[in-house]
């Protein structure tokens, strides 16, 4: 399977939402990482069907999922920023009714909605009412939903905003257990979302795609650049400017500022190991130092 996006731009009337976006996926997690208004939503609704670019093509095994939309919408399970449950309806209630909306039979479903509750962990809460669950356990019930059909590519949308760092840990676990097989595709802000589980990392700022990459390439890309330093408060507006500040920590000494920079900017920078965090922020910055 092989999900190929060939120079895609969408623009709302002259405002340039995407701008040429180009990659290829293949099956494993791609984490979809970007700032607010970076384009994330829109590029996912692009691949889901539900928008169409203004340029460009997307191709699901060499066909073009604008002209032939079924052959994209029969193989996908897509979980929305906002995805709505009824407040009123069980888990198993919740999922039946999604069940039938999707065609899926009545002894399949039950069967389905089991061990599904089972995988994402809910079974010991599937007969309280959904609306009373938390944010955490929503989001699960939203990739039990998801996969009621057995999608071979899942795309998740910011599903850890608003989840305690347990509930985030979770729910990573939970999309790497599914990946297998299938494409997945998670949009999220959050480095450490997709750290431990993305075979690639897509970097979106501002409409474009700044790198697809592997995660240890993206480390790559800043090995030898990343310092810290202890410096005064007052040094700290003139070193931003200068420089992509990562961190502070204010500490007795002054401020412990970590940044990435070519060269040491004083005898007293430490270099230090850098992470995917440090690599994302060089490079939404510009400030990615092996690269030009
Ligand atoms: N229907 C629309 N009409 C006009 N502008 C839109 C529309 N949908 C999105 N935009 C704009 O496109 C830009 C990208 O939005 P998008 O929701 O794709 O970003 P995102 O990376 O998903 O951000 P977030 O994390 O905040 O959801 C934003 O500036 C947004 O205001």
């Amino acid at each position: 399977m092989e999900l190929k996006i060939l120079d895609v731009s969408k623009s709302y009337g002259n405002y340039r939402v995407l701008r040429n976006i180009s990659m290829e996926i293949f099956p494993g997690i791609v984490g979809l990482l970007g700032e607010n208004g970076a384009g994330k939503s829109t590029l996912m609704k692009i691949l889901s069907t539900i928008s169409c670019p203004t340029e460009g093509k997307v191709l699901l095994n060499g066909v073009d999922i604008r002209k032939k939309p079924n052959i994209m919408r029969n193989i996908l399970g897509y979980l929305p920023q906002d995805f709505g449950v009824y407040p009123h309806l069980n888990a198993v209630e919740f999922l039946s009714y999604i069940a039938a909306i999707k065609g899926i039979d009545r002894t399949t479903a039950k069967m389905r909605i089991y061990q599904l509750l089972e995988l994402v962990n809910l079974s010991e809460v599937k007969k309280r009412p959904v609306g009373n669950y938390s944010g955490g356990m929503k989001q699960r019930l939203g990739i039990a939903q998801v996969l009621l059909n057995d999608p071979k590519i899942v795309i998740v949308d910011e599903p850890t905003v608003g989840l305690d760092p347990i509930e985030r840990n979770r729910f990573r676990h939970l999309l790497s257990d599914i990946s297998g097989e299938r494409i997945v595709i998670l949009s999220t802000h959050i480095v450490s979302d997709v750290e431990a589980i993305a075979g690639k990392i897509a970097v979106m700022s501002k409409g474009q795609l700044l790198s697809y990459a592997k995660p240890v390439d993206l480390l790559e890309r800043v090995k030898n650049c990343v310092w810290e330093s202890i410096i005064s408060e007052d040094e700290l507006q003139k070193f931003r400017k200068e420089f992509t500040v990562c961190n502070t920590v204010r500490t007795n000494d002054g401020m412990n500022v970590r940044f990435i920079a070519k060269e040491p900017p004083n005898g007293l920078a430490n270099f230090v190991v850098p992470t995917l965090e440090d690599a994302y922020l060089a490079l939404i910055s510009g400030g990615d130092s092996n690269h030009d």
